[in-house]
């Protein structure tokens, strides 16, 4: 019998094997929003091991704190800011306050997002417009106010969005799928418009990854999706960490406006359901 899946957790992040070694990071400051779970708080493990400073953000206080807490008792330099990426005004405040203490921002890890699955046709306005909001407009909002303080300190920056694998679409999330293609290609956008401000804009792509994220969909969904890729497999949170280190980091310095997508193949081979398969389709 196939082992179960376990979501990872803080000593798994601790002991996982670096992509780099030493202290590369030391001195920078990394912002990973949604870095209280899954991805996000592995990308804030990777960074931090790495000698970053991290500052994590999202909307629920407490799974902040024990990240936080488990970073710092690991003797890494972590801390928080409680920041719904939907809220334009309170997101340049959190920049201002962040230049204001530390006097600088280096990598920006646009993580926070997410969606429910549903068919298309049963989607309420609200629904839709919870999404979009969420997945564009926060990213935006996000990467605009983080682009502003650089161009305005004349100071270089790197921005590392988180989005789907979007070429074939996403069959029940459709919402999250227009989402995250609005943000490759803003992001390509930016990457051109931004290059005269040093200002890198690339985005990752994960494919399935096990993370708390998972939790949003229903068992019959869950039991394909390790089948959806010609790897047959769920990839890891820290899989897609390494990936923003790669990028959002100097490995990156000759890369903008690229996707990185990281699915075990399966944008070539295999299809997910995210509201489960139907009939049809058996
Ligand atoms: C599979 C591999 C690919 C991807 C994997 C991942 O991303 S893993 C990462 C996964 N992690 C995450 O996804 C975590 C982040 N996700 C979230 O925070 C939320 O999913 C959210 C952003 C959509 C909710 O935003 P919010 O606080 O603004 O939501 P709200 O409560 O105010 O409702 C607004 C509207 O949405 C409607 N609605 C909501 N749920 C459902 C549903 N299940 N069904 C139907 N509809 C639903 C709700 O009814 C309402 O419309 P109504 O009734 O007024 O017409
Ligand atoms: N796991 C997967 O297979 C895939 C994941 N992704 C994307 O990767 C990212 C990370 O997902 P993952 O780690 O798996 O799942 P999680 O649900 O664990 O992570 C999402 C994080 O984003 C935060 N967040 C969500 N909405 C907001 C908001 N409006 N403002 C601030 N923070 C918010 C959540 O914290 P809180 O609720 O406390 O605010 C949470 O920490 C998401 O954007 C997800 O959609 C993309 C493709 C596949």
């Amino acid at each position: 019998m196939t082992k179960p899946m376990t979501i990872p957790n803080d000593a798994d992040f601790a002991n996982s094997p670096l992509p780099f070694s030493g202290d590369c990071f030391k001195g920078q400051l990394v912002l990973v929003s949604g870095g209280g779970s899954g991805i996000g708080k592995a990308t804030a493990w990777c960074f931090a091991r790495l000698g970053a400073h991290i500052i994590i953000t999202g909307r629920t206080e407490q799974k902040l704190i024990d990240t936080v807490a488990a970073l710092t008792s690991a003797g890494l330099s972590a801390s928080y800011k409680i920041q719904d990426i939907r809220d334009y005004d309170g997101i340049a405040a959190m920049y201002a306050d962040i230049f204001a203490e530390f006097g600088r921002l280096d990598i920006l890890i646009n993580n926070a997002g997410g969606q429910f699955p549903q068919s298309a046709i049963d989607f309420s306005k609200n629904g839709w417009d919870a999404v979009v909001s969420n997945n564009l407009n926060g990213s935006w909002y996000m990467m605009q106010h983080a682009a502003r303080q650089w161009r305005d300190r004349k100071q270089q920056g790197s921005i590392v969005n988180i989005v789907a694998v979007v070429p074939r679409g996403m069959n029940g999330g459709a919402h999250t799928c227009a989402a995250r293609a609005g943000v490759i290609h803003l992001s390509k956008t930016v990457a051109v418009e931004w290059a005269e401000y040093n200002i890198r804009v690339n985005c990752v792509a994960p494919g399935v990854i096990f993370s708390e994220g998972m939790r949003a969909y229903s068992p019959e969904a869950l039991s394909e999706f390790d089948k959806s890729n010609p790897m047959k497999r769920f990839g890891t949170p820290w899989d897609i960490a390494q990936a923003c280190v790669y990028l959002g980091g100097p490995s990156g310095s000759f890369i903008t406006g690229e996707v990185l997508t990281l699915d075990g193949g399966g944008q070539l081979w295999g299809d997910l359901w995210m509201h489960g398969r139907p009939d049809y389709f058996r």
